[in-house]
């Protein structure tokens, strides 16, 4: 069931179209990452969402209800609609409790069983309810944000670069964290991210923003292994392109014979994600492959850069293990997983 629906939606500032023609369904207990470059829309479409800005066209639905058509809105906090922004914005003079329980009824009976059962479905401890938002770590904040958010029980909840203040570490915990709770509250996100891996691993549908268009959107995977053109492969992820010749389901490159997705044939550009590629020690096979040119080692994850034999292109670099690592100057040939995307020229 379609809990959002975004209608055609453009937005102007002066000169500059910030958004256009966007339409984008969310369904109901989802998770859709927006992501896209700086000043591709994204906060723009946000704030749209949330109230706090008004199309010029197009209509925004949630439920069933319209809540903006072009510049009629419904107000902000009339939308029931929850925001956890970058900063967490939780009210430094009061305690973790009285956050959480800002938007409840001063006497209401179960205020505090209430905070309490929110605190817990955040995975923090009752230890914490006197603190103040100072005396608690940049993560443990942003789940107060989130489990007062969570009180206003919010029919929609948007996430505004929540963790983006916080370490590879604990933003990684605090992305499976917020999925969970979302997820046993049966609410349905949509999340703003610069961090493509986040989008990928966080939603159930990303939506690709340029220059204020909607490029695609779609499940993680489609997006990543089928992106709709050159410049949204390689915004999501580094991405080997090789010209090719495609015949019945196989494309003629300089790896051989790869197999590809997709009626096209004739000519087309390939696209390879590099954890497809596979780099083995083979001089005889090297004109399928090439020479090493350098091997930079990374723990878990290497990079080998490989010069092409069949074809004058930049060196191609492979993502491996490092087991079985090559040398520079080795001549090896490369294995291909999966298939191949299609560009059509
Ligand atoms: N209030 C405003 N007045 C004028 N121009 C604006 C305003 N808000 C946004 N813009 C412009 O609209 C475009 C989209 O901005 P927006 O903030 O939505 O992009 P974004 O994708 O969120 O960028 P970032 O990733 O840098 O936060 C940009 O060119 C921006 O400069």
């Amino acid at each position: 069931m379609t809990l959002l629906t975004i209608d055609t939606i453009s937005k102007r500032y002066g000169p500059v179209q910030a958004l256009k023609d966007i339409s984008l369904e969310v369904q109901a207990g989802s998770r859709t990452a927006v992501v896209g470059p700086s000043g591709s829309g994204k906060t723009t479409l946000l704030r749209i969402i949330a109230g706090f800005e008004q199309p010029d066209v197009g209509r925004v639905m949630l439920d069933g209800e319209v809540l903006a058509d072009g510049p009629a809105c419904v107000p902000a906090h009339k939308r029931g609609i929850g925001i956890v922004s970058q900063d967490g914005a939780l009210f430094p003079h009061l305690s973790v409790a009285e956050n959480i329980g800002f938007g409840f009824e001063r006497g209401a009976p179960d205020r505090e069983k209430r905070i309490r059962d929110l605190l817990e479905m955040v995975e923090l401890e009752n230890s914490m309810l006197d603190r103040r938002p100072h005396q608690l770590s940049g993560g443990q904040q942003q789940r107060v944000a989130l489990a007062r958010a969570l009180g206003r029980r919010p029919r929609l909840m948007l996430l505004d670069e929540p963790f983006s203040a916080l370490d590879t570490g604990l933003r990684e915990n605090m992305r499976k964290a917020v999925a969970r709770v979302l997820q046993t509250a049966g609410i349905t996100a949509v999340l703003v991210t610069h961090d493509q891996g986040e989008a990928l691993s966080f939603a159930d549908q990303v939506a690709v923003l340029r220059e204020g268009k909607l490029v695609q959107a779609g499940t993680p995977q489609t997006i990543y292994l089928k992106p709709r053109d050159r410049e949204t492969a390689l915004f999501l992820g580094d991405a080997v392109m090789l010209p090719a010749i495609i015949k019945n389901g196989f494309a003629d490159c300089a790896l051989g014979s790869v197999p590809v997705e997709g009626p096209h044939q004739g000519k087309a550009e390939i696209m390879l994600r590099p954890e497809q590629i596979r780099v083995v020690v083979d001089e005889a096979n090297a004109k399928y492959g090439g020479r090493v040119v350098d091997v930079e080692f990374g723990g878990a994850t290497c990079t080998v850069a490989v010069s092409l034999a069949a074809v004058a292109l930049p060196p191609i670099l492979i993502k491996t293990s490092s087991v079985a690592l090559p040398a520079r100057g080795d001549l090896v040939r490369l294995d291909i997983a999966g298939k191949a995307h299609v560009f059509v020229r």
